[in-house]
């Protein structure tokens, strides 16, 4: 369990995080999503304990992050932006210092080694350099070492900033077999990773909380929620048949010489369109009904708001 209570943060006198307030339980993965300096690196480390809070409290399984650091910490696994690691020291090296310092030794600390350098498919760099990996393999380095004593809280920010295609989808791989049982939050600008692997959505912008939401029930919110694209390379579709339909708010032009009609809120457009379609004889290429736009909906809470 995450929980953070109304914490504040300022920056020489400009607030950077506003009053934040959410939860997380076990088994969610919340996406922190928001534009750029929206607070989501400075709230995760306070929610780590790495930055004092000026007001507001942060807990982990019930831990206060700042009165039981130590414990707090113990059940933490954090993944700090940019991934950073002593780049001199080999993999190995590195993952047995940090298995040290987490306190572990002998056979148990063989085995913990072991089993994040399985996790991670790490075994074919542990005798290399961390500052000659490749950035998929050091991303990967971090995450092994936020996991290695097996946490109950995960705190990740931006594990798949500026990885390829591939290594973005095996570190989402990896996030979704860690989740179970345990409680995450991964920070993110990419709308596509919301969809992919979080449960919940937390939008920040402006230090403030924007939505707390499904993914689902974010693009429920969007304007193209249940929109409906026709094409046709045949007939002629007609816009004002199509704009009389009951519940048509808009109807705009698409890719490849579509139409989109926008419903009014609520409206489900389907079944009168197809009806139309029946009547007017048309010979379609495209019908389809639109699960709604993540992107629309986060420029719309979040307009004006990068930094
Ligand atoms: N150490 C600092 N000193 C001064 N200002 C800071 C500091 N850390 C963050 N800020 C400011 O606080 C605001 C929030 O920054 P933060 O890094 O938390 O945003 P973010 O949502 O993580 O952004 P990004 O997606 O770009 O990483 C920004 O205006 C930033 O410039």
């Amino acid at each position: 369990m995450i929980e953070a209570s109304g914490l504040c943060k300022a920056f020489a006198g400009r607030a950077a995080v506003r009053g934040l307030s959410f939860s997380v339980r076990p088994g969610e993965v919340a996406g922190f999503l928001g534009p750029n300096g929206a607070g989501k690196s400075t709230t995760m480390k306070m929610l780590t304990g790495f930055l004092a809070a000026d007001a507001g409290t942060a807990r982990l399984c019930g831990l206060d992050v700042t009165r039981q650091p130590v414990a707090a910490r113990r059940l933490l696994g954090y993944l700090p932006e940019g991934a950073p690691c002593y780049g001199e020291m080999r993999v190995h090296d590195f993952l047995d210092f940090i298995a040290r310092i987490r306190g572990y030794r002998g056979a148990e600390l063989g085995n913990r080694i072991g089993r994040v350098l399985d996790l991670l498919e790490l075994h074919e760099v542990r005798e290399q350099r961390i500052d000659t990996l490749s950035k998929g393999f050091n991303r990967r380095v971090g995450l092994a070492q936020a996991v290695l004593h097996d946490p109950h809280v995960l705190i990740l920010d931006e594990p798949t900033d500026g990885l390829d295609p591939n290594q973005k989808h095996q570190v989402r791989e990896l996030i979704r077999r860690l989740a179970p049982g345990r409680t995450i939050i991964v920070s993110t600008h990419i709308l596509e990773e919301v969809g992919a692997i979080c449960s919940r959505v937390l939008l920040i912008a402006g230090g403030e909380l924007r939505a707390d939401a499904t993914p689902h029930q974010l693009q429920q919110r969007s304007r193209y929620w249940q929109a409906v694209t026709l094409r046709s390379s045949v007939t002629q579709l007609d816009e004002q048949l199509l704009a009389a339909v009951p519940g048509v708010q808009a109807v705009e032009a698409a890719a490849g010489g579509a139409l989109t009609l926008v419903p009014e809120p609520g409206c489900m457009l389907l079944p009168a369109v197809n009806a139309l379609v029946q009547q007017q004889g048309w010979a379609l290429d495209e019908l389809t009904v639109e699960p709604g736009r993540l992107d629309e909906v986060f420029r719309r809470l979040t307009r004006g708001e990068s930094s």
